[in-house]
């Protein structure tokens, strides 16, 4: 490659026992678009922290327009002109977006907002300058990254999984913002594990097992099949077909709910939807449309007054008023969305973990907690769910985001829940784990699990749901039957269209 624009040679990192990254060789070319392919915890954000000077190497060089650079922190990369997108947001929810922005890029506060929103309608990005980052869903809460990235002006931008949380129409609209920046010049570093986007958007794509490379190809040379196989080294698990439908009794029952969470928060209107048991129900719609208010109703994180019953009713029962602890007690799981911020502790190891939601199955007995049956729940989960990690004692934050998610889903389903409810379930985790965790739902579904599903990936709401509903400004569609609904159909809801079709009356 002539005078590549950023060169690694021999970059090493390790977190005591773990090698995530092990003599890696990098060359991105200016102006490319360049992948990043590897299975959860091949070391992919790891590669991207050392180049942004978030981590140091423990060996290894690295060059950027051919002059030897140290990357001693994320100021030095951005004065370098490299800027990143991170995973887990880096955003202060107690600040506004433009005073978020301004940690980094100096001005104004006036001109700055200008600036976003010029930048929102431009590349498809909008956000409320004036909003803070509390109210906002991760969707937009990554919008906000991304402006604020763009707003440095960098030479080489990287985007560590960016689609994972925008809607397909949305994916698109920042391909093209990409492939604009490229052809400006701006170079581009992707992770996803998103075969096809991959081969939509990528010039070049380097693919990691273990913390090595394993191949520098031409994304576009090989099909999805062959990328998978170099990624995971195995062939994907076979999906699971789903038996016919069962007509349960109803697991959860929302009747015509409204609320308004708070005053930042969408409202919720008339929201009615049912699952029966053996079902498994999908919500689809672009975030920021209602998607964390539903879930924090269903999941009973916010209550609903005193005054407001006969709203929604799980097992059955009237659980409007009942917190989040009395709702699991009927035997509710859930999976947030937010992985780290509500769906574990970072600074505790997964044994405790574990304890947050499965303390019922006798892991605390006499009020004390019984680190054997703990350890040896996590250790099952940590097996079954194939979470790569040294073992039960591993903080969860040390957890690559996949293998974290992995976890998160794993526990939940141990609980053996009559009523499993899943936020973006699959959110970062590779193709041959995700296929296994729908294969997994799937095998629930058959053997009489209630499942409901928010999700953003119509592909996987296709794959797993019986029934689709979307969510769009706090209202939501009737119920669709998936296999008589095209994609196409559930987009004209995502923006609004009027319903004409309807599940038979239940
Ligand atoms: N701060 C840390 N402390 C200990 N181990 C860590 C730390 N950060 C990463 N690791 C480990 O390094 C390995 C590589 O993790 P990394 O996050 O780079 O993987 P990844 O390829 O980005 O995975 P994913 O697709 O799940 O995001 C994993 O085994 C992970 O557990």
């Amino acid at each position: 490659m002539a005078n590549p624009l950023l060169s690694l040679r021999g970059i090493s990192k390790s977190y005591g026992q773990i090698h995530a990254n092990r003599q890696i060789d990098l060359d991105v070319a200016a102006g490319s678009i360049h992948a990043i392919l590897g299975e959860n915890g091949a070391g992919k954000s790891t590669l991207m922290k050392l180049i942004y000077g978030v981590e140091q190497p423990d060996s290894g060089t690295v060059a950027w327009n051919g002059q030897s650079l140290s990357l001693a922190s994320p100021a030095e990369a951005r004065r370098a002109g490299i800027g990143m997108v991170f995973q887990h947001f880096s955003l202060f929810e107690s600040l506004t977006v433009v005073e978020n922005i301004r940690l980094i890029v100096s001005g104004k506060k006036s001109e700055l907002a200008e600036r976003v929103r010029k930048l929102g309608r431009e590349f498809s990005l909008e956000v409320d300058p004036f909003a803070h980052v509390h109210s906002l869903s991760v969707g937009e809460r990554q919008r906000v990254e991304l402006i604020r990235c763009l707003m440095t002006d960098p030479k080489l931008l990287i985007l560590d999984e960016p689609t994972s949380v925008l809607p397909p129409q949305a994916v698109e609209k920042l391909f093209e913002t990409l492939r604009r920046l490229r052809d400006g010049g701006v170079s581009i570093l992707f992770i996803s594990h998103k075969l096809e986007e991959i081969q939509s958007l990528c010039d070049r794509a380097t693919i990691l097992r273990g913390g090595r490379v394993t191949g520098h190809v031409d994304p576009r040379a090989h099909d999805a099949h062959e990328l998978a196989r170099m990624m995971i080294g195995r062939d994907m698990p076979e999906p699971m077909p789903p038996l016919p439908l069962a007509e349960g009794e109803k697991r959860l029952e929302l009747i015509g709910l409204d609320y308004r969470v708070d005053p930042f928060a969408v409202p919720l209107s008339n929201v009615s939807l049912a699952v029966r048991a053996g079902e498994i129900l999908g919500i689809a719609g672009i975030s920021g449309n209602g998607q964390s208010e539903l879930a924090a109703l269903i999941s009973g994180e916010t209550v609903l007054p005193r005054d407001q019953c006969e709203q929604i009713f799980m097992m059955g029962r009237d659980v409007g008023t009942l917190d989040a602890a009395a709702r699991r007690r009927l035997g509710f799981a859930f999976v947030p969305e937010d992985r780290l911020g509500r769906g574990a502790v970072p600074e505790m190891s997964l044994a405790l973990n574990s304890l947050l939601t499965a303390h019922p199955l006798d892991l605390v007995r006499h009020g004390l907690l019984d680190k054997t049956r703990a350890k040896s729940f996590t250790s099952e989960c940590i097996r079954d769910y194939d979470v790569r990690t040294p073992g039960p004692e591993a903080e969860a934050g040390s957890l690559s985001g996949g293998n974290l998610q992995k976890f998160i889903v794993g526990r939940e389903i141990m609980l053996a829940p009559k009523l499993l409810f899943l936020a973006q379930p699959t959110w970062g985790v590779d193709i041959g784990a995700a296929a296994a965790i729908r294969k997994r739902l799937i095998s629930l579904r058959n053997e009489g699990m209630a499942i409901l599903i928010i999700s953003e990936e119509l592909e996987e709401l296709f794959e797993l749901c019986d029934f689709i509903q979307v969510l769009h400004h706090g209202t939501l569609s009737p119920p669709l039957v998936t296999r008589d609904t095209k994609p196409e159909e559930i987009g004209r809801y995502m923006i609004g269209a009027q319903p004409n079709r309807e599940k038979a009356p239940a």
